[in-house]
């Protein structure tokens, strides 16, 4: 039930209040009001009607728009990395409103080392069962099979989970070929990347819902089906700016929380827990503000330390570059009115059989290994060089962090970076050019960040600091996957070989021009190049690392705050360490396994 009153909301009894509605907040919500009393607090509007949301193929429309926080990193004067963007959906269903809708999954191991760092039951088996748990699947029909030349099995799927998840209608010029050229240069087909071997080159699937080609993100997925069950209250456009606790011995009892509605200011408390699922950037930000963070960042704005752990500390994130081209895409939508609003119509119209170019996200995806990025000897120098880096750490409460992102440096199947195409997010209003995105990504950063409260005030934004670029191997593994996507450019297949950079492309009043100036002059720029053009790939996670207390850990295992009894973190930051996929797939999984384990232990 959706209420927009906050005194009827802050009256009623809850068993647990939830803050925040993205990918783990609306679905841990969901679950566990099957049970209990939910009251759920969420900063953005209810929306169900808006086709930025809903049409995949509107991706990145609303960066930097209504239901964006709109926040920004700041620069870094060592690295000279630039302030960036760093989009976070401010809506109901939180991120997963405007993300671009890849659902994929890492490698075995990169979950069963979040059991070796210290948290038992946290592996694959267990964090696939319940991916599986979270996503009804649908396999491509024959014809799109060999459209997008990936044979998936559906073995590797769950089949009646709350979450539609499906390969979009509309196969786009780049994506026919886009496994093929990967091929050509040597990067082996993954037919089934949700299968724990993540690896290869591949078609990822989409939440997208396979009857009406709609986005299917957490809203749909968990809240409007039972928006009429009584136990589940949620009260949109409500900013949580505080956890209360009362003391009983030596832990903390989180009695409730307030909230700001209309600038007023309003407390609700809770009977069970207090679960907090604001993102990577505002979880950090409650904590602080609720006394539970490092001294000097709490002393310096007046606020009483009630907890010492290293929150909004060991910040990670897939950082990407990219190049762009003039080719018809799906940016042709964003530069031709007529064009888009006849693929509109047909859109809505959702015939299988006669797909809208807006009935597609972003399927071309590969993840290569340290040594297909690299070359063998340069990767050995790099793991070596990472090696002397780890021994150097010993005394860091990170060690066993830093150990760990060692072991996944040294196996191959193990993805240190993805590469992919994005169509529709770029179009050169200048050239009047339809544009494709080709980015080189990094999967495990050896740069960490932090995000810190910058006021006791709750309306003004963290310091987000993601010291991108800060470690030398990122660097180098970073400037190696831009030297391959000038190979796939240059490749001889069909479209991929009309988008590559020939001097005549478009650009020349833009930023671009800067990018076709690192083509000629590859080995002279690339360096200063990467370090101008770096971007997120919106996928930050560690600030409420679970990881044991003293080794860098703010939840337990249990996902409880260290020292509380019942104030729990439930959402992407609590990975103490990165996986090589996008992370949304995950993070609705890690939802549905505290759900599980929260029910249990009541
Ligand atoms: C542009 C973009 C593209 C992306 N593309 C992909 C992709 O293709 N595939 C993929 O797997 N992942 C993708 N991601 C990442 C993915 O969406 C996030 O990792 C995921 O949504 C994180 O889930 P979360 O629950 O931690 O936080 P979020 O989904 O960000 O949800 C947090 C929620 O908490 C609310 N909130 C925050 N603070 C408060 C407060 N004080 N009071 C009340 N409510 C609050 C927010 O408004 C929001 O609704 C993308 C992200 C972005 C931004």
């Amino acid at each position: 039930v959706t209420v927009n009153d906050p005194i009827t909301f802050a009256t009623q009894d809850y068993d647990y209040i939830v803050v925040g509605t993205g990918c783990a907040g609306m679905a841990i919500a969901s679950l566990l009001s099957e049970n209990f009393r939910v009251g759920v607090i969420e900063a953005g509007p209810v929306v169900t009607d808006v086709d930025i949301v809903n049409v995949p193929g509107m991706i990145g429309r609303d960066e930097v728009g209504t239901y964006d926080w709109n926040y920004t990193t700041v620069a870094n004067n060592d690295t000279g990395v630039p302030s960036v963007t760093w989009p976070r959906g401010k809506i109901l269903g939180g991120s997963s409103a405007l993300n671009y809708l890849v659902w994929n999954a890492g490698a075995e191991i990169e979950y069963d080392i979040l059991e070796q760092l210290g948290n038992p039951d946290w592996n694959w088996d267990t964090l696939s069962y319940y991916r599986k748990q979270a996503e009804t699947w649908t396999e491509p029909s024959a014809y799109d099979e060999q459209g997008y030349n990936v044979y998936p099995s559906s073995q590797y799927a769950g089949h009646s989970g709350p979450t539609q998840v499906s390969f979009g209608r509309y196969v786009s010029a780049i994506a026919r070929v886009w496994v093929d050229a990967m091929e050509y240069l040597g990067i082996n087909r993954n037919n089934n990347p949700l299968s724990g071997t993540s690896i290869g080159v591949t078609s990822a699937s989409s939440n997208i819902r396979p009857n009406n080609q709609t986005r299917h993100y957490s809203a749909p997925a968990y809240y409007f089906p039972v928006e009429n069950r009584e136990t589940l209250t949620v009260i949109p456009e409500s900013l949580v700016t505080r956890v209360n606790f009362q003391s009983q011995g030596d832990e903390l009892i989180a009695t409730g929380v307030t909230f700001m509605n209309n600038g007023q200011v309003y407390n609700v408390t809770v009977s069970k827990d207090v679960i907090i699922s604001a993102g990577s950037v505002n979880t950090a930000q409650i904590l602080e503000l609720s006394g539970i963070g490092e001294k000097d960042v709490l002393d310096a704005y007046g606020i009483e330390q009630l907890l010492d752990l290293p929150v909004g500390e060991n910040l990670q994130d897939h950082c990407f570059l990219y190049k762009a081209e003039g080719i018809v895409t799906l940016d042709d939508t964003l530069g031709n009115a007529t064009f888009s609003d006849e693929q509109l119509a047909l859109w809505q119209e959702a015939d299988p059989n006669n797909p809208s170019i807006f009935a597609m996200a972003v399927p071309s995806v590969a993840y290569l290994n340290l040594e297909q990025l690299l070359g063998t000897d340069a990767a050995q120098q790099s793991i070596s060089q990472a090696e002397q880096f780890v021994a150097s750490q010993n005394n860091s409460v990170y060690y066993d962090v830093w150990q760990a992102q060692l072991q996944l440096l040294r196996d191959s199947s193990v993805a240190q970076a993805e590469l992919l195409f994005i169509e529709g997010t770029s179009y050169d209003y200048v050239n009047h050019q339809a544009r494709v995105r080709l980015l080189a990504t990094l999967q495990h950063s050896w740069s960490r960040g932090y995000v810190h409260i910058q006021s006791n005030d709750p309306t003004v934004y963290p310091l987000i600091q993601p010291n991108y670029l800060a470690s030398p191997l990122d660097v180098q593994a970073l400037a190696a996957g831009v030297e391959y996507t000038l190979a796939i450019g240059k490749t001889v297949h069909g479209c991929l070989r009309r988008s590559s950079l020939m001097p005549n492309a478009p650009g020349n009043t833009s930023q671009y021009s800067d990018i076709l100036a690192l083509d000629q002059n590859l080995t002279t720029t690339i360096d200063d190049w990467i370090h101008s053009y770096i971007g997120t790939e919106y996928h930050p996670i560690g600030t409420a690392s679970m990881l044991p207390q003293g080794k860098g850990g703010v939840v337990d295992p249990r996902l409880i705050v260290y020292g509380t009894k019942n104030l729990r973190v439930v959402d992407m930051s609590i990975l103490p360490i990165h996986i090589g996929a996008h992370p949304m797939a995950t993070i609705v999984g890690i939802a549905q396994h505290a759900a599980a384990f929260i029910k249990e232990g009541y």
